[in-house]
């Protein structure tokens, strides 16, 4: 007898374990650990994952599997005791991550139905739901009058049912193809005992003869310019024979690129380049830090580690941040390895992930280029994992389960005993700290592969254009800088370090501010659309015409978004063509691309962004990059608000001068005296290091410890405070005596969605139960989880401090 244990598609914690479940004889030998089943779960049908098959004897109890969905297992055994790990790390469901390792579509939907059991009548407006079906959906049952008491009570005396089913969403493409059966000399003969009236068919025959091989049948019917009823007619008489056949659909597929070649490398490379190689050649499992200015090309040493990787078999994964995921980042990775590279990010839809993903699964590429959760790409041989921009957070995620891509990297790369490369111009505190107690290895690039010095950095003190009656966004230095550029026709990027609908409200005689009915937060205005909405829970109203608080109808739109500085720019350098993007501009699928193309074709002359232009982008015309207003990130109430700052002067200034023309850059700020803004107007990494871990030090942030944040949300204000409270108590009494915990502190949005919010922070050096303190806290609290009162978010190594 075989039995199975199922994780279960039921995310919550009293089924967060294995459910044992007998293979019937059917399935014997057929099913395996990795694979997705479907399985009886009360009164429901739902998808599981096989966690393993043993032998054994089967207590009655134990129910059949009724069913399975994969042909071979779509988590390999690394996979699924990662998944462990993972869940373990990040305190979060096994279902959780095991679906988060997967594509989209493999996620099973339910359907629920009632189903008609008897001839007994039913009110008449189930009657007339069912006319003369035997089921329906549930659906449909809810958005009618009928009142759920009345169905229960038919379900009680067995006139109706609930059943549950399990949809696939898996959507393959297929296409027809057709193919000659009969020889070029065969089909000759078939033309010429045609009818002279079948002219199409004698068309349709001699392009076949002619092209000896199996065609599509779309492209066959354009080409020879017939019809459907042509190939139905000669495939009746058994000429041609048609089947179906799946493609893959590739995003890549119209774009010609050109193919590269790999680079002398220069010395400095070269020298970086050693110890991976040693690495490579001798299979040692092993982390480096590549510290390299902008430009100084770290891309090249990746492409060449990869084919080190390709010609031993191996295969190789490459996270960049999924802003980075332009053309011209995926273009150098296909351009090197062609039809050996997948490519996974969000702007692909669902059909396409799964079949690059699929790629991958079959062994039909040995290169993947992903965005965070390519981390999880089923390769079975890694020879590699580079991580490009290491210090971006976006490597980190939000949801559950709150897992950082390096972390996960550097524990496949354990498994499979192959290095990972972190690069980046600006690295982590985390990781730099590391390297220098050699738990990386540190590689330096210092200088730009075309010897260009870096761009010079002007830094604009904004209190001085104020004093000296300048009130525009646009500061004196950098108008003239603009201006010369406009007419030597060089190209621009401005840098708003700020969304684009940042705006808010605010009355200017009271100074109310339209805030949220169900969140702490003020409300942005949205120039399209013309009203106001909450970021966090979606709720909108219209643009108020007076106050709400004093009546006033002095109503003023506050911030600085990127279509106000658009309008700016109209209205001062009318001149310029501008192209703006933000995530208004971006959202269609496509336009992040489609923009960054214009501007690339020079048919703009200011490309006017927030951080989503900082990144990656190489444009051999940029030769001015004006940063707006370099505080604004500093302001944000977050210990990592300086390095953020200093990573993203750092990479936009990164942007100007990459090729033959020199480049400049201006920074417009308020605090010039700042050491973020000072070491990155000097490219000086090494001592914007030793200061802010000197800051960290002081207050006793991380690299020198690791932190917890627990958020408690409950729908009740005072039992929020009172949660938090009992939570920071019973981590006190248990940790070690060094362990700092804080609380209950309001978040910084203290209520979203009407719940109101208190967090506990942990700061701590060696805790090593703590995961299972923190799961004992989930416990504790299970029934005002279970009862949908209250939220408990653990988030270990937190980005954001929501
Ligand atoms: N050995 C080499 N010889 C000549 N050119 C090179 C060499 N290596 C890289 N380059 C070129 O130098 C430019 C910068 O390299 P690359 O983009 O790889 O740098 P990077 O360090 O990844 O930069 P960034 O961090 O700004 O993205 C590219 O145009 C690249 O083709
Ligand atoms: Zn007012
Ligand atoms: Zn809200």
């Amino acid at each position: 007898m075989n039995i199975a244990s199922v994780i279960v598609d039921v995310p919550s914690s009293s089924t967060n374990q294995t459910f044992d479940y007998c293979i019937p004889e059917q399935f014997q030998g057929v099913i395996q650990k990795g694979m997705r089943v479907i399985v009886p779960f009360g009164p429901r049908k739902i998808m599981g994952f096989v966690t393993g098959v043993k032998d054994g004897t089967s207590l009655s109890k134990v129910k059949d599997i009724i069913d399975v969905l994969d042909i071979t297992p779509v988590l390999t055994d690394e996979l699924l005791s990662l998944s462990r790990w993972v869940s373990e790390k990040t305190l979060s469901l096994s279902i959780t991550v095991l679906q988060t390792m997967l594509p989209q579509v493999l996620k099973s939907q339910y359907s629920k139905d009632l189903v008609r059991e008897t001839e007994a009548e039913l009110p008449d407006e189930l009657e007339a739901l069912f006319a003369s079906r035997e089921s329906i959906d549930f659906d449909e049952v809810g958005k009618s009058t009928i009142s759920y008491r009345i169905i229960k009570n038919h379900i009680d005396s067995g006139d109706l049912s609930v059943s549950y089913h399990v949809q696939s969403r898996i959507t393959k493409k297929y296409q027809t193809m057709v193919v000659p059966s009969k020889s070029p000399i065969q089909l000759e003969e078939e033309i010429m005992s045609l009818p002279k009236n079948a002219s199409k068919q004698k068309q349709l025959l001699t392009y076949l003869a002619d092209n000896q091989s199996e065609i599509d049948k779309k492209q066959l019917l354009q080409e020879t310019n017939t019809s459907v009823q042509t190939v139905k007619a000669i495939e009746e008489k058994g000429i041609i024979k048609t089947y179906k056949k799946e493609v893959f659909r590739d995003p890549y597929k119209d774009q010609y690129i050109e193919p590269t070649f790999p680079l002398n490398l220069t010395k400095e490379q070269a020298q970086a380049m050693e110890p991976i190689k040693y690495s490579l050649d001798n299979h040692i499992n092993e982390t480096f830090l590549l510290h390299g200015v902008t430009g100084s090309g770290k891309t090249e040493i990746y492409l060449q580690a990869i084919q080190q990787v390709i010609e031993e078999g191996k295969e190789a994964i490459v996270l960049v941040p999924e802003i980075s995921l332009t053309p011209q980042m995926v273009n150098r990775f296909k351009g090197r390895f062609g039809s050996k590279v997948a490519v996974m990010h969000s702007g692909l839809s669902s059909g396409e992930k799964y079949d690059e993903w699929r790629k991958i699964h079959r062994q039909e590429v040995q290169v993947v280029v992903g965005a965070r959760s390519a981390i999880f790409a089923p390769f079975e041989n890694l020879g590699i994992i580079i991580i490009d921009e290491e210090h971006e957070t976006t490597y980190k995620q939000e949801d559950q389960p709150r897992y950082h891509a390096r972390d996960v990297a550097i524990e496949r790369a354990a498994y499979h005993q192959c290095p990972v490369v972190l690069g980046s111009a600006t690295p982590s505190l985390e990781s730099f700290a590391r390297a220098s107690k050699n738990v990386y290895t540190l590689l330096t690039l210092q200088e730009r592969t075309n010897h260009q010095t870096m761009p010079k950095v002007e830094i604009v003190d904004m209190r001085n254009e104020l004093h000296a009656g300048n009130r525009s966004m646009f500061s004196r230095p950098l108008m003239e800088q603009m201006d010369e550029r406009l007419r030597r026709g060089e190209q621009i990027v401005l840098l708003l370090n700020r969304r684009g609908y940042s705006t808010f409200v605010m009355c200017r005689d009271c100074g109310h501010v339209c805030e949220c009915p169900h969140c702490d937060i003020a409300l942005t205005y949205h120039k399209n659309t013309q009203r106001l909405k909450c970021h966090y829970c979606s709720y909108e109203q219209s643009v108020p015409q007076t106050c709400p608080e004093c009546e006033s109808d002095l109503i003023r739109y506050f911030g600085t978004g990127t279509q106000k500085v658009e309008e700016a720019l109209a209205k001062q350098i009318p001149e310029a063509r501008v192209i703006r993007m933000d995530v208004d501009t971006t959202r269609r699928k496509g336009s992040h691309e489609k923009l960054l193309r214009q501007f690339s074709e020079k048919k703009a002359d200011i490309l006017l962004g927030t951080q989503m232009i900082a990144k990656g982008l190489d444009f051999a015309n940029v030769t001015l990059v004006g940063v707006l207003s370099a505080d604004s990130m500093l302001h944000i109430p977050d210990f990592r608000s300086s390095e953020r700052t200093f990573q993203l002067l750092t990479q936009v200034s990164g942007r100007a001068g990459r090729h033959e023309l020199p480049g400049e850059v201006i920074v417009q700020t308020y605090t010039p005296e700042h050491y973020s803004i000072e070491f990155a107007s000097v490219y000086d990494y090494d001592n914007f290091y030793r200061k802010e871990m000197a800051m960290r030090k002081a207050f006793q942030y991380p690299p020198y410890v690791f932190l917890g944040l627990i958020t408690v949300a409950h729908e009740n204000h005072a039992r929020a405070i009172q949660v938090t409270q009992e939570i920071v108590q019973m981590l006190s009494n248990i940790v070690e005596e060094r362990t700092t915990v804080l609380g209950p502190t309001p978040s910084p949005v203290p209520r979203i969605k009407d719940r109101y919010r208190y967090q506990c922070m942990i700061k701590y050096k060696n805790e090593p139960n703590l995961h299972e303190y923190l799961g004992h806290i989930q416990d504790h609290f299970s029934d005002e989880i279970r009862k949908q009162q209250m939220q408990l978010t653990i988030d270990m190594q937190p980005y954001y401090m929501m």
